[in-house]
């Protein structure tokens, strides 16, 4: 390990249990010092504050792989450009953050943990800044509803067609904004390889503390606009792999997983596909039955579904990880998991276990692993 991430790490776990708080004195900071920043922000913060530090912490944990540090940060610096984010606002943002980390690790906090932020700062945000420059594409897209379906009591599977085509790649994700939440930004995948006419599917499950999924599932309809950011996210396939492949897709997490198969449908005819999709109940394996129908189409697809809380399903009970553990040998297989948090941990865990290498493990999670 380098120098320079072991001293952030090192420091990173003497405020690691008060990242809640860390977040919050953050914020204090950085309005006090720049008060025209808060009109960028929503007006409730909770989520908002999560979401800093586990960009923080997934750019520190990919500091030692260039190749993800460097994709992360240009998607990041790209997505930013929706806030009309500028160079000063990078600057008070890194003067808050280091301030903040000193401040909570007290008197642990030392000079070279200082400099190393600093450091580690000042090339997080001369990459963002980078790619935002030279990108070329308008800030965000608006985008027209033009199907809206529910297809389960609190999942909608729906299609928006931007003003201007999007490129990006299967597997990639967005920040959506919607008029019934202003300035609320999320991350959803896109379910679909790029089209023709440009239109891109989206999975939402309302949960009940998600304001903005609660909305695009309960509210949105037909002809409302949405506004989309840069593409994001390295669940990329790689052409050049002749690996089978094994998808793990936990609820709506199949989106990316579908916008896989899809390209997989344009090229494949040499790799083996396995798709695991994993949901509570029957009712919520709502895109069963066009999975189904691709497998029964493309010899090479096989799709096995499994039910954790509903013991009579009669296909695989259990969380969509340990269904994975059952099949296999799995070792020479590249992987793409996709779901909550704690399900990517989990499948990953489990992964490991099974002596997959990480280096064949793909996913990109909405919030701190
Ligand atoms: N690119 C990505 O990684 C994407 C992630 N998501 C995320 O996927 C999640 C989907 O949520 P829901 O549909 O409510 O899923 P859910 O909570 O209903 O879980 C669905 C299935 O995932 C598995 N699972 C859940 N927790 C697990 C655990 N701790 N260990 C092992 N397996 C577990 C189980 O098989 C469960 O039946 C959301 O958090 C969403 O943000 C959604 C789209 C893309």
């Amino acid at each position: 390990m380098s120098d320079l991430a072991r001293l952030l790490k090192e420091s990173w776990t003497l405020v690691e249990d008060r990242q809640d708080k860390l977040a919050g004195y953050f914020y204090a900071r950085l309005f006090l010092s720049h008060p025209k920043l808060r009109d960028m922000f929503p007006v409730h913060m909770d989520v908002q504050r999560s979401r800093l530090l586990a960009a923080v912490v997934r750019a520190v944990q990919t500091l030692e792989d260039p190749d993800q540090f460097d994709a992360y940060l240009r998607g990041l610096g790209r997505d930013h450009r929706k806030f009309g984010v500028v160079k000063e606002h990078f600057d008070a943002v890194g003067a808050a953050l280091v301030g903040a980390l000193r401040e909570f690790a007290g008197e642990n906090w030392c000079w070279e943990y200082e400099q190393a932020w600093q450091d580690a700062y000042t090339v997080i945000a001369g990459k963002m800044q980078a790619a935002a420059e030279t990108d070329t594409n308008p800030p965000f897209w608006r985008a027209k509803v033009v199907r809206h379906e529910r297809v389960g009591q609190d999942i909608a599977v729906f299609t928006v067609r931007p003003e201007a085509p999007i490129s990006y790649r299967p597997g990639q994700y967005v920040s959506v904004e919607s008029g019934h939440r202003p300035r609320l930004w999320r991350p959803y995948s896109i379910a679909n390889a790029p089209r023709e006419d440009h239109t891109l599917d989206f999975h939402v499950r309302a949960v009940n503390s998600g304001w903005v999924s609660g909305a695009l599932v309960r509210k949105l309809a037909v002809g409302d606009e949405l506004r989309l950011a840069a593409p994001m996210g390295m669940m990329a396939l790689d052409r050049r792999s002749a690996r089978d492949i094994v998808c793990v897709a936990g609820g709506t997490g199949l989106a990316p997983i579908r916008a896989l198969v899809d390209e997989l449908i344009r090229y494949n005819r040499t790799r083996w596909v396995h798709v695991f999709v994993g949901a509570r109940t029957r009712d919520d394996l709502y895109l069963l039955d066009d999975l189904r129908l691709l497998a029964s189409r493309y010899p090479w697809l096989s799709v096995i579904p499994a039910c954790s809380d509903d013991p009579e399903f009669g296909g695989e009970t259990g969380l969509v990880d340990e269904v994975v553990a059952r099949y296999g040998p799995w070792a020479e297989h590249d992987f793409f998991v996709s779901g909550s948090p704690n399900m990517v941990r989990s499948t990953i865990r489990t992964l490991t276990e099974l002596r997959v290498p990480s280096t064949r493990i793909r996913y990109d999670a909405f919030g701190d692993l």
